[in-house]
């Protein structure tokens, strides 16, 4: 050990960010009586996930649809009340995580970390700078909003989604570049204000990896609700009128004006500042570092976990990511199934969906049959009043193993962990239709799924198995 290192103080675990994956690393890490650090550029502790991703954007959907439901008059909810509420939410949400790095006797270093060698990150702040001698270390450094020279992002009329705590809703009309997951997830939001949208979205339809009849179902929803969908379009250049109108060129040569513009095309991971030449990794284009199975870099006590590692780049998957890496390292044994891992999307109404997709078996060749229930049908849709609501289940023809599950409604990314809980277990829609479910509920879509199912077997000229 050199002198420097022999200065450093020593830890079992270094993490380098403070999102969902580097608190689920570090606490699993401390769980095994391991000593941790946590570093965290940011004074404000939790990652995009707390402070300008998840949380916040889903504490705005519920504010708006609540204000929403309250009636028209008070519609356009105050965009200072908005703010306040996921200030609320987040400063809360913070002193969770401070909490339990407390509890878990876990160093907390603020400042931005960098590798100066395999085994030491330099930890530099305001204060100024330090070293850290790790035994591993966990990058769980996150990403940002990507970025083009062509859109000008100004926080004020053309902005990204880290800006979304200064959304104003006074904004008449809006323009989102982007029609994944994050552009129309606003869209619906601001739809929801009664603000007239236009998604330009570069691929024929949104969310292509989504269930095509799930996500025709909410495109038909969200153009009852004003918003337009310019699709197989491309923005090339963004531009402000001298009145403060944004103005979007598309490839096609159209120009949409608006108010404000967001530009949500995506992330580029958060890799430029840690120095991984100094422990010989490299990044890609977007940022982002490659992984083997266990999380691992090329470098073997070097792991990788959450959005730094690129798809799916969700708070649910980082998460477990940072658990499972954090396992790896220490030798403890764990099981993990990613073809198990629930999508969900706050759009308005939401989707969820879980398994395969009838476009993966028919890639497949695995023979399998559809079961649909549509909320219109349950009483309990009725009751929300929603009624382009649905649930489709997809199952193996044979054995009648539940393969998939893929829900637009209410209440859909809760209700999806049933059919989850099927498919761990290998379960076959019998169970569904062996099961009584509180009425009037949503999860009576399950049943009713599971007999349309049933029927559609029958309709197809095969025996007539009644469920045991
Ligand atoms: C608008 C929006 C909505 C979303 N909604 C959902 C959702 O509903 N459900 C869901 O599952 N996912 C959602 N996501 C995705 C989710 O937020 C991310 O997948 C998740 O935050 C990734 O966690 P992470 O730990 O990898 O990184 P992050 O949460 O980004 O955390 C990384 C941390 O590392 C810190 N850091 C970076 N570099 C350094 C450095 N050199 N030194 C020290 N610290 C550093 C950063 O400051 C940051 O705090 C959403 C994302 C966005 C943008
Ligand atoms: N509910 C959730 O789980 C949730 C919510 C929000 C975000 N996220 C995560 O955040 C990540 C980033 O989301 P995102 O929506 O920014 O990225 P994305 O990659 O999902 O979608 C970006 C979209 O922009 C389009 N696009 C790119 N350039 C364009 C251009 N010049 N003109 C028009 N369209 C263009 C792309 O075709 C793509 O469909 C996602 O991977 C997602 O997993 C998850």
């Amino acid at each position: 050990m050199n002198e420097t290192n022999r200065l450093a103080k020593h830890y079992d675990m270094v993490v380098i960010g403070s999102g969902a994956a580097g608190h689920h690393g570090a606490i699993q890490a401390a769980k095994l009586g391991k000593k941790v650090a946590v570093v965290e550029r940011s004074k404000a502790l939790g990652g995009a996930s707390i402070n300008t991703g998840t949380i916040p954007s889903k504490t705005l959907r519920e504010a708006v649809l609540r204000s929403s439901r309250s009636g028209p008059t008070d519609r356009r909810i105050s965009a200072s009340s908005l703010a306040l509420r996921i200030e609320e939410v987040a400063s809360n949400e913070v002193r969770v995580f401070e909490s339990q790095f407390r509890r878990n006797d876990i160093d907390v270093l603020i400042g931005t970390a960098s590798f100066s060698g395999l085994h030491t990150i330099r930890v530099a702040s305001q204060e100024g700078e330090h070293l850290c001698h790790a035994d591993h270390v966990l990058i769980a450094s996150g990403s940002r909003p990507a970025h083009n020279a062509a859109i000008p992002v100004d926080d004020v009329s053309i902005i990204d989604t880290d800006a979304i705590r200064r959304l104003q809703t006074e904004h008449h009309v809006l323009t989102i570049v982007g029609g994944g997951v994050i552009g129309i997830e606003y869209a619906c939001i601001a739809a929801a204000l009664d603000i007239p949208v236009t998604v330009i979205e570069r691929r024929p339809r949104i969310l292509d990896f989504v269930d095509q009849q799930i996500a025709e179902a909410l495109s038909y929803h969200m153009r009852s609700q004003g918003v337009t969908f310019r699709l197989g379009e491309e923005v090339e250049e963004v531009t402000k009128s001298s009145e403060g109108k944004v103005g979007a060129k598309l490839k096609s040569g159209k120009q949409i004006w608006s108010d404000a513009l967001l530009y949500a095309v995506g992330r580029q991971a958060n890799t430029d500042s840690l120095n991984l030449a100094a422990c010989g990794l490299a990044a890609d284009a977007r940022g982002r570092i490659q992984v083997n199975t266990n999380f691992q870099t090329s470098q073997p006590h070097i792991y990788a976990a959450g959005d730094v590692i690129g798809y799916p780049s969700l708070s649910s998957v980082a998460m477990e990511q940072g658990r499972v890496a954090v396992c790896h390292a220490f030798g403890i044994p764990v099981v993990s199934v990613p073809e198990l891992f629930p999508y969900g999307i706050y759009s308005i109404p939401e989707i969820s969906f879980v398994g395969k997709t009838e476009e993966q078996l028919t890639e497949a060749g695995v023979p399998y049959e559809i079961g649909i229930a549509h909320y219109r049908e349950i009483a309990r849709g009725q009751i929300l009043n929603d009624t382009t609501g649905l649930l489709k289940i997809l199952f193996h023809r044979e054995t009648r193993q539940l393969l998939g599950v893929h829900i637009v409604g209410e209440g859909a990314t809760e209700l999806i962990h049933i059919g989850q809980t099927v498919i761990a277990f290998e379960g076959s829609i019998d169970s569904f239709v062996n099961t009584v479910f509180n009425y009037p509920t949503l999860a009576e879509c399950y049943k009713v799924a599971a007999l349309n199912g049933l029927n559609r077997l029958n309709y197809s000229g095969e025996p007539h198995l009644v469920a045991s």
